[in-house]
Order: structure tokens, then sequence, then C-alpha cells
């Protein structure tokens, strides 16, 4: 594997803050973002769209090696990401999406024709990788990894806010179940399961500030040599 610049990567379960905290340290460091998650669920939404059969692996790979996806910049400086011509950014967001693209990333073709995409994203001048293998096996190499977690609880309740900021009705209690559901399946799979990386820095953010989160992930970086 060819690394074209400095990797720092960011995994652990859902709602840990992982997406928050990767953004605020790649905004600080003026570095690029992997959302790995992102892509999987893109590709839980594309199997969708095309009716796809779950048992057809080969064929799902073909279609993560292929995925039509554009990133692109709105006037507002945010961005919007396009699937096969269609704006997704906020369809790609629901608790739905999410237990879907667990399923499908427990099968190992599909994490086959996803990592040759996400290696790509290792460009100059560096890039913080989020998601649950980034430290284990798509970027094996990184100089800095983290695993970030916290209660599943408190991970739970976090979602929750954030749902219903966004106008999603969802019920607490339901929520915390399929977080442990999603935790379970992506701990338990036989392929890159979510587990810390050798000699990854282990942030249990349950009762941590994400400044706090931030700022011990910017003394790892320092520690390392990368600012
Ligand atoms: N340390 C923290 N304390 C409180 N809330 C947090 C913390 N980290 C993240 N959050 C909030 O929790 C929610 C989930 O965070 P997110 O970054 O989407 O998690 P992940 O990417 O790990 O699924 C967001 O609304 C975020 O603002
Ligand atoms: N590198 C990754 C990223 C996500 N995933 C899977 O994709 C699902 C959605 O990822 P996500 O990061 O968007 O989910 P949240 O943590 O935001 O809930 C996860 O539950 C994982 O099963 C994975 O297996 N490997």
């Amino acid at each position: 594997m060819i690394n074209q610049g400095p990797v720092i990567t960011i995994d652990g379960p859902s709602g840990a803050g992982k997406g928050t905290v990767s953004q605020l340290v790649a905004d600080k460091l003026g570095w690029h973002i992997l959302d790995s998650g992102a892509l999987y669920r893109l590709l839980a939404l594309a199997v969708t769209h095309h009716g796809m059969s779950f048992e057809d692996a080969e064929t799902l790979k073909v279609l993560a090696e292929h995925l039509d996806i554009q990133f692109e910049q709105t006037p507002e400086g945010k961005i919007d990401i396009i699937l096969e011509g269609e704006t997704v950014t906020q369809a790609l967001r629901t608790e739905e999406v999410g237990n879907f693209a667990s399923k499908l990333a427990a099968i190992p073709e599909v994490r086959e024709g996803l990592l040759v995409r996400q290696r790509a994203f290792s460009q100059m001048p560096g890039l913080v990788a989020d998601g649950r293998d980034m430290g284990t096996v798509v970027f094996p190499a990184a100089q800095v990894k983290v695993f970030l977690t916290a209660s599943a609880e408190e991970r739970a309740q976090r979602r929750f806010q954030q749902l219903q900021q966004k106008g999603d009705t969802v019920d607490l209690e339901e929520l915390v179940a399929t977080i442990k559901e999603r935790d379970e399946r992506d701990a338990n799979r036989p392929v890159a399961p979510l587990v810390p990386a050798a000699g990854a820095l282990v942030i249990d953010s349950t009762d941590l500030t994400i400044e706090g989160v931030v700022d011990e992930i910017m003394s790892e970086i320092v520690k390392a040599g990368l600012i």
C-alpha cells in the first residue's frame, strides 16, 4: 500500500463521536477526511434502489467497487453526497440505513470491494479516517490510531438528541436496543471486527466533552511528531 501522506485513524462504535471529532481534528490540521461509514451507507442505499439480493456477494462486491458517488460543495460550504445522480445527504443518515449498512458490512466481499476506494482517500497533506477498521485493516500503517468509545446508554442518548434535532421521531429504548445489536454485529463478525488496533489510544468519551476528546487526540498527534 502506498500512503500518500500521514493518516490518523479514529475507530469505534456508533454514536461514540467519531464523525464529529474527525471533522474537528481534520479542520484543525487542514487535512482530508474519510467517513468510511458513509460508503457502507451509500452501498446500502444503492442495494435498496436496485432491489438487489443480499445473497449474491460477488455482485455486491462489483457494485461496491463501481459505486457512482460524488461529493459536492454546497454554496453554504457543506458537502452534498450524490449517489447515481441523486442527492442522498439526508437519506443516508437514518437509523434504518445504518442498520442495513451494518448487515452489508458483515459480508467479506463487500468489505473487499470498498477497500481500494477507501485507501484512495489517503492524499497529501494528510487524512483523518473514521470507521470501524481504519486502524486494523484499511490503514494499518497509520501514524496515530484512536479507538473512541462511550457507554451504549450515552451513545444512544446522543443519537436520540441528534435525530430529534433533525425532526426524526425515535424511541430511546428502541435506540439503546438497536445500538447494542449493531455493536454486537460489528464486534463479532469474522472479517474486520470492531476491535481497537494494536497501539491505539483508547478514549472513553462517556464523561468527556467534544473539546476534551479533540484535545486528547491533538496531544497524541503532537506526541507522534506530526505537527
Ligand atoms: N464527547 C461528547 N459529548 C457529548 N456529545 C457528543 C460527544 N461526542 C459526540 N457527541 C454528539 O453525539 C452525536 C453522535 O456523534 P457522531 O460524531 O455522529 O458519532 P459517530 O460518528 O461515532 O457515530 C452528535 O450529535 C455529537 O454532537
Ligand atoms: N469502516 C467501517 C465503517 C462502517 N462500517 C459499518 O457501517 C455501519 C454504518 O457506519 P456509520 O459509521 O455511518 O454508523 P454510525 O457509527 O454513524 O452509526 C456500521 O454499523 C458498521 O457496521 C464498517 O463495518 N466499517
